[in-house]
């Protein structure tokens, strides 16, 4: 387990009944495809191993431009600080449950990845929940990669006769670096198109997730020991949200929007900035905003407010001492002076923030997907009522801006 035996650093283990398992999902190979990492009631495993939670260097590399920090330098500490830390899942275990489960689609943040919201995504599917954590192609993730068909050249000169007639044979891996905007552009028809974009993937995810239930998974271009077969029925497809943070919460938001298959939505301290005005009276399923203390400001505020309705529940709370990244597993990685001076943690024990944050959307989840569950037990959450929560906003916004 690296580092987390050495301290209590690393990402806490979920809370639910069921053991999770993890796998990854490609198809098809190109950047219009869909990929995302499935987090998955599992039966317990002693074999399986824990998959690293970067998954490969590159990953780092993005982080390092995203950053704006330079590569080498940053690779290096990078690996030294988090190169170690496993992911609470076993990888490709056996998938079990025990009556279908309800399914989460969950969108990342801008620089983000698929891989960086598991302690997120593993508790929900402890909680017995099929959990696909899209990876964005818009080049808001700080790293993703695709396949692209050899050309001929490439075929004729490549070092091994073509034995094997697997499918990654014939490709050639590719990698979408973080696009940063450049001097001079305007932010919005970027965030815009972005936004759109990463709503269409969480639809195209949801669409491979019908056909995996339905016994035709297709050809996943990544080779995984999973097998995709023991999904079939698995999933209850008339109980579907859509989870987000940050640019993954504006997701939520226009998801919600483009497929009623999305009965509810719930976004992690949310920035609305990407969306369209006209697009907030057209969102008609229930929404739970759950904000951090520090990220968010008035406009932002004002603008999840214009969501408000007599009719369709919409509810916020904010999490007491707690930063923006208090939602990736970032907050569980460096202790506590370094977090604090790199904005990975707040005041509160990053633990008890992420807690609160799952137990609220299970209860909220509960109640919109119209689950048989015991997470009812936590609807106070959903108002606010717990010390560490504020209904609503710690933000004052004037009456005239919503
Ligand atoms: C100067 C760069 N400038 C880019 C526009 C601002 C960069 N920034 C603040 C950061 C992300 C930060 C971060 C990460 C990771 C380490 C590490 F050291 F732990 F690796 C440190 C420090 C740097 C905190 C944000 O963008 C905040 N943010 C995020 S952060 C999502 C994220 C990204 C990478 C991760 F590894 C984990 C989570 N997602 C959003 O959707 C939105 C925003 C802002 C508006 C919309």
């Amino acid at each position: 387990m690296g580092n987390a035996c050495s301290n209590h650093l690393g990402i806490p283990p979920a809370k639910g009944p069921s053991a999770v398992g993890c796998t990854d999902f490609m198809m098809d190979h190109t950047g219009q495809g869909s990929f995302f990492r499935l987090y998955y009631p599992c039966q317990e495993s002693e074999t399986a191993e824990k998959p690293d939670w970067v998954p490969c260097r590159e990953y780092f590399n993005g982080l390092a431009d995203f950053m704006k920090i330079n590569r080498s330098l940053s690779e290096r500490i990078f690996n030294h600080l988090f190169g170690s830390f496993k992911i609470p899942a076993y990888m490709d275990a056996s998938f079990k449950s025990n009556g279908k489960c309800p399914v989460i689609i969950f969108s990342h943040g801008l620089g983000a990845f698929r891989t960086l919201y598991s302690a997120i995504c593993a508790e929900l599917a402890s909680q017995g929940f099929i959990v696909a954590s899209v990876e964005h192609r818009d080049q808001s993730a700080s790293a993703t990669f695709y396949y692209r068909e050899k050309t001929e050249s490439e075929k004729a000169n490549q070092s091994v006769p073509k034995t094997s007639d697997s499918a990654q044979d014939n490709l050639v891996k590719e990698w979408m670096y973080y696009r940063t905007l450049k001097h001079g552009e305007s932010e919005f028809p970027l965030r815009n198109k972005q936004v759109k974009q990463r709503a269409d993937e969480c639809i195209l995810a949801l669409d491979r997730l019908t056909e995996i239930n339905s016994g035709r998974p297709g050809q996943n271009v990544l080779q995984t020991q999973f097998d995709w077969t023991t999904l079939e029925n698995s999933m209850d497809l008339c109980r579907i949200a859509v989870v987000g943070h940050s640019f993954g919460g504006a997701t939520v938001i226009e998801a919600l929007c483009k497929e009623v298959k999305f009965k509810c939505g719930v976004a992690l301290d949310a920035w609305m900035f990407p969306l369209d005005d006209e697009i907030f009276a057209r969102v008609k399923q229930p929404i739970f905003f759950i904000n951090s203390e520090k990220f968010q400001w008035a406009g932002n505020i004002s603008r999840m407010k214009k969501l408000d309705s007599a009719v369709i529940q919409r509810k916020m709370i904010t999490i007491r001492g707690t930063v923006h990244q208090s939602f990736p597993d970032f907050t569980f990685m460096t202790g506590n002076w370094i977090g604090k001076l790199m904005k990975l943690k707040g005041e509160i024990d990053p633990e008890l923030a992420i807690d609160l944050s799952n137990k609220a959307t299970l209860a909220f989840l509960q109640r919109h997907l119209g689950l048989e569950k015991s997470f009812n037990q936590w609807d106070p959450l959903i108002d606010g009522l717990d010390d560490n929560l504020i209904q609503g906003t710690n933000i004052t916004v004037l009456q005239s801006a919503i």
